[in-house]
């Protein structure tokens, strides 16, 4: 896959672009994270997804009960086992979301240049006049002239579920809008949205908390998504939640950025997050569109440098109702993975889309071509004057390998890895090759029992771009004696001939630790 590689930079021999691609033995070096829901839940959709390229399912807790969400991830662990496909799990929280209070779900039709008034009175029912929410302070936070965006929950901005309301005036508690245009609210959840004001909302809400210390607790949860992070204080309190809620100090934290707030405070968030959530989704919404483009670039640049995930969002909501993308949806798929996201997260279209399936294999088929034409000799470049001199031992190993892999045209990069950190340090420099992460597990104790590190830090590379875990078998110890060594090496080489991703004769580089010496070695497969 690697050695046609193609530079945007250089001149494209036109039909070239009609080639059809090898197919590889993962759709993508990209990840996709899948948001499971009412049109993803059952055993066979979700193995569809899985088969399809979705290595991480998402469960928004902004909607469905704990009871629904353990249906949708039972369902997904049996899934896991019939396809052999892994599949790390995220609790996404609700965090500062500010939502219309619709007891009844009747729907409610809304004329333009009516009158409507949004009051935190929540025992008044909904109705075309009235639109009862969960926030007691709008009116402190509004003013005459502002605007208000309500859609129906994973709105995609082309549906006729969403209305503009802009503010005539404050009066106590409420707030009256004028409707901008006509639209009819219709489904089980609507959200609202104020541009560019703070939402004296908490970041971890009670509710969150409820549902991180059973929900999360009980199903070992990868990753938390924290909605509407506005500063890294949310990440440390969220992280210190996580610690005494359970066994959940390993979750790692992805700092969802949805509003201005987080945008200016996106440095020192990144810093204490394990990666970041561009959430075009609110994000967009929040910012004027032509400076959209601009965040993203920053954004994904700031991540990269910093060895950090970043997953972007909303990119192919026509897909929801649709079997292909519209022209400008397919080209920011492709651009998302040349801006350098890690993953793509997908809402609405698999959410309640009609074509969960076909969604995730179109989004994995842009990435892969994108992946081709993207410019890492510039991006390797880029990283190591970033990182200056003198570097960390790991920093000068990594790259090394990266660099080696390349030079040699190694089929795949195997990376020994307990905590995973060395393996996310190789796919910072971004191999074009994919790297088999493998996981040694280590025997710990939390002074009750005894267990084996390995499997969360297994299923938390499945988010970074280019990083494939397996994990290798604890009967193993995490020695790192020449004998224990080979015999892994062994068994990830056979494991990668069986997965296609190595063939006879290929080369392959190997980053290990040998007794207290970490090396890079190349090594020429036999037959
Ligand atoms: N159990 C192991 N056996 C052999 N080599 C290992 C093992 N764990 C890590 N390494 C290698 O040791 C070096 C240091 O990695 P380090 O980042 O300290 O480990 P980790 O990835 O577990 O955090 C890397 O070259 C890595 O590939
Ligand atoms: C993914 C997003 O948020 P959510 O789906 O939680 O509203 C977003 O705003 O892009
Ligand atoms: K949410
Ligand atoms: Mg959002």
């Amino acid at each position: 896959m690697h050695s046609n590689h193609l530079l945007l930079e250089e001149p494209i021999r036109m039909a070239s672009i009609l080639e059809p691609s090898k197919s590889s033995f993962f759709p993508a070096m990209t990840k996709i994270v899948g948001t499971l829901g009412p049109r993803s839940r059952s055993v066979e959709i979700i193995s569809g997804c899985l088969n399809a390229g979705m290595s991480v399912a998402r469960f928004d807790f902004s909607w469905g009960d704990s009871a629904y969400h353990q249906e949708t991830l039972d369902n997904l662990r049996v899934a896991i086992k019939s396809t052999k496909k892994l599949c790390a799990v995220m609790l996404d929280t609700v965090g500062a979301e500010m939502q219309v209070v619709n007891k009844t779900e009747k729907a409610i039709s809304l004329q333009q240049d009516d009158n409507v008034i949004l009051t935190p009175d929540k025992g008044q029912e909904a109705s075309s006049q009235v639109l009862p929410i969960n926030f007691d302070g709008l009116a402190k936070a509004m003013k005459k002239g502002d605007t208000i965006f309500v859609g129906q929950y994973l709105f995609t901005g082309s549906e006729t579920t969403s209305v503009w309301l802009e503010v005539d005036k404050v009066d106590g508690d409420d707030v009256h809008c004028t409707i901008k245009n006509s639209a009819t609210l219709a489904g089980a959840l609507f959200t609202l949205h104020a541009s560019q004001i703070h939402i004296d909302l908490p970041t971890l809400t009670e509710t969150d908390k409820a549902n991180i210390s059973t929900w999360g607790v009980a199903n070992k949860i990868d990753f938390l998504s924290l909605s509407y992070t506005r500063h890294a204080q949310d990440v440390r309190e969220a992280r210190e939640y996580l610690s005494k809620v359970g066994d959940l100090s390993q979750t790692q934290i992805f700092a969802k950025i949805e509003n201005v707030e987080g945008l200016t405070h996106f440095d020192e968030i990144l810093q204490e997050a394990d990666g970041i959530i561009l959430s075009r989704g609110n994000l967009g919404i929040d910012l004027p569109p032509e400076k959209v483009f601009l965040f993203q670039k920053a954004a994904l640049y700031k991540c990269n440098m910093a060895g950090k995930p970043a997953v972007l969002t909303r990119v192919v909501d026509s897909m929801t109702d649709n079997l292909r993308p519209t022209r400008a949806e397919a080209t920011d798929v492709a651009n998302a993975v040349l801006d350098g996201s890690d993953a793509i997260l997908l809402g609405a279209e698999t959410l309640r889309g009609l074509y969960p399936v076909e969604t995730i294999s179109i989004v994995g088929k842009i990435c892969a071509e994108a992946e081709k034409v993207f410019n890492q000799d510039l991006y390797f470049k880029k990283t190591v004057k970033y990182v200056g001199e003198p570097m960390t031992h790991m920093e000068s190993i990594a790259s090394s390998a990266v660099r080696a892999a390349i030079k040699v045209k190694a089929s795949v990069i195997i990376c020994f890895t307990s905590s995973g950190r060395a393996a996310r340090l190789i796919a910072k420099y971004r191999p074009t090759m994919p790297v088999l992460s493998v996981v040694i597990p280590r025997l710990k104790t939390n002074q009750l029992r005894w267990s084996f590190s390995g499997a969360f830090e297994a299923r938390q590379s499945l988010i970074v771009r280019g990083l494939f875990p397996m994990l290798a078998d604890p009967r193993h110890p995490a020695e790192t004696t020449s004998s224990t060594n080979e015999s892994v090496l062994k068994v990830a080489l056979d494991h990668g001939k069986a997965s296609g991703v190595v063939k006879s004769h290929d080369r392959v580089v190997v980053c290990q630790k040998v007794a207290d010496t970490s090396v890079v070695k190349i090594i020429e497969l036999e037959d």
